[in-house]
Formats: structure tokens, C-alpha cells, sequence
């Protein structure tokens, strides 16, 4: 998060960071006891390996009364997401067990309408993605309030020229943003999860380059079908 604030500790108690040995790569939030919605980008660079999920953390790496690493069952990339763009970038994790709820731990509804949100909406978003240019990564989780803009702003030739599909969704982008390693993130409207956080043109605080979200609302059949299918 570019320009953002350090969270005030666990009032964001649904966000997952996920990790390979131990390193923070993406984000993630509980969506179920069992189940992490992230971004299918976060796989990429993981050869194959399974994540390890972070729930009930504020710092990184200091020892907090909930915080507790899950090992992960199983990851579902959507069947759309691809390398080559930002369509169908969601990632269902399934914790290898129930995830212990408490005051530091608990699930975040997502939109199940499927109607965009409001142009000027404030949302906001969270992460322990680089805090700046130079990729300086924080301890402790992040947050920025940012507008969502209109899909015709965010299409505009000298935006996202197009690229923006109706499954997608923009918040501007001067000054402060989402950055590497708040990918999978949740963008939360009115406490509820309308997006999570794509990679995009992975250009941070360029306001010519909007924040792209792969909003949550068009993909809540598929959800509910793999989270009813791995659950037997
Ligand atoms: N503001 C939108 C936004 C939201 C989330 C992430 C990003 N930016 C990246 O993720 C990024 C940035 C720079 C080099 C990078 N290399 C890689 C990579 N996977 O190798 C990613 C990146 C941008």
C-alpha cells in the first residue's frame, strides 16, 4: 500500500497473508472457516507449491495472542485466469482445517448483487504490499481509503484503454494505491468485500493508471460450487 497507515491492529480480522517459507507474496481474506479468496496472479511465481495462510495478524513477525499459520488443503485458480491479463484473477485456498474464529479472526461477507458500486464510493483497502518506490515491505498491515471511478474513466484510452470488463472495477490511483504484494486483497465498501485486488498493469500511485479489481458479485456461483464440492 503506497501512502497508506498502519492499520489499527486486528479491527481488519478477516485478512490472510499469504506465504511461501515464511515471506509474505500475497494477500488474501476469509470468506468461510475453511476458505481464502485471493488473486490467481499470486501463483504464478510459486512453482507449484502450496501457500501457507497467516490469519489473526497485525505484525509480520512479532507474537500475537492470535495469530497462527494454516497449511493449506488444496488452491483452486479460477478456470479463466491466465498470464497474459487481468480476466478471472481469483484463487480459492482451502485451510487444511477450520480456522479457529475469534476476536482477531473472522470471515468477511462479499457481495452477492451483482451491480456496481457507485462512482465516488469510498472503499477501502488493505495490505502488506511495498510501501514505496523502492519496494520497501512494512511489518505491520496497511490501509488506504480510495473513491472507486466509473468504468468509462477507467477505460478512457489513456487509462486502461478498454481492457476494463464488466467483471472488473477501478479506485483512483494518484498518490496513494495498491502496490506489489497487495494483490488478493479485499476491497471493502460498506463492510463488505466488492473486489479483491489485481495485479493489473502493476504500476502503483501513476494516477493514469487506475487500481483494477476483479470484482467479487460475478464469480459467487463459482465460489459457492468449488467451496460445495471440496467440502463433500
Ligand atoms: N496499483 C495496482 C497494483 C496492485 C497490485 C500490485 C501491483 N504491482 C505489482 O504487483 C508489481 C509492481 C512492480 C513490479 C512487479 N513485479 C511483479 C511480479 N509479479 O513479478 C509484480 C509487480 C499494482
Amino acid at each position: 500500500i503506497l501512502r497508506g497507515s498502519e492499520a489499527r491492529p486486528h479491527l481488519k480480522p478477516y485478512m490472510a497473508s499469504l506465504q511461501l517459507d515464511g515471506q509474505h507474496v500475497c494477500g488474501g481474506f476469509l470468506i468461510a472457516e475453511q476458505w481464502v479468496l485471493s488473486a490467481a496472479h499470486c501463483t504464478e511465481e510459486t512453482d507449484g507449491k502450496l501457500f501457507q495462510v497467516l490469519l489473526g495478524a497485525h505484525s509480520l513477525t512479532e507474537p500475537e495472542p492470535h495469530k497462527r499459520l494454516y497449511q493449506v488443503r488444496a488452491q483452486f485458480p479460477h478456470p479463466g485466469s491466465n498470464i497474459h491479463n487481468n480476466k478471472d484473477d481469483l484463487l480459492l485456498l482451502q485451510l487444511e482445517e477450520k480456522a479457529e474464529l475469534n476476536t482477531d479472526v473472522r470471515v468477511l461477507p462479499f457481495q452477492r448483487e451483482d451491480r456496481d458500486v457507485a462512482a465516488d464510493t469510498v472503499c477501502e483497502v488493505a495490505g502488506w504490499g511495498t510501501i514505496d518506490h523502492s519496494g520497501r515491505r512494512p511489518d505491520k498491515l496497511q490501509q488506504v481509503q480510495r473513491p472507486v471511478i466509473s468504468r468509462d474513466v477507467c477505460n478512457h484510452r489513456t487509462r486502461h484503454d478498454g481492457t476494463i470488463t464488466q467483471n472488473m472495477m477501478c479506485t483512483d490511483s494518484r498518490r496513494k494505491d495498491t502496490c506489489k504484494g497487495d494483490s488478493g486483497g479485499p476491497l471493502v465498501c460498506g463492510g463488505v468485500a466488492e473486489g479483491v485486488v489485481t495485479a493489473g498493469s502493476r504500476v502503483c500511485g501513476n494516477y493514469k493508471k487506475p487500481a483494477i479489481y476483479t470484482r467479487i458479485a460475478p464469480y459467487a456461483a463459482w465460489i459457492d460450487s468449488v467451496m460445495a464440492s471440496a467440502d463433500g
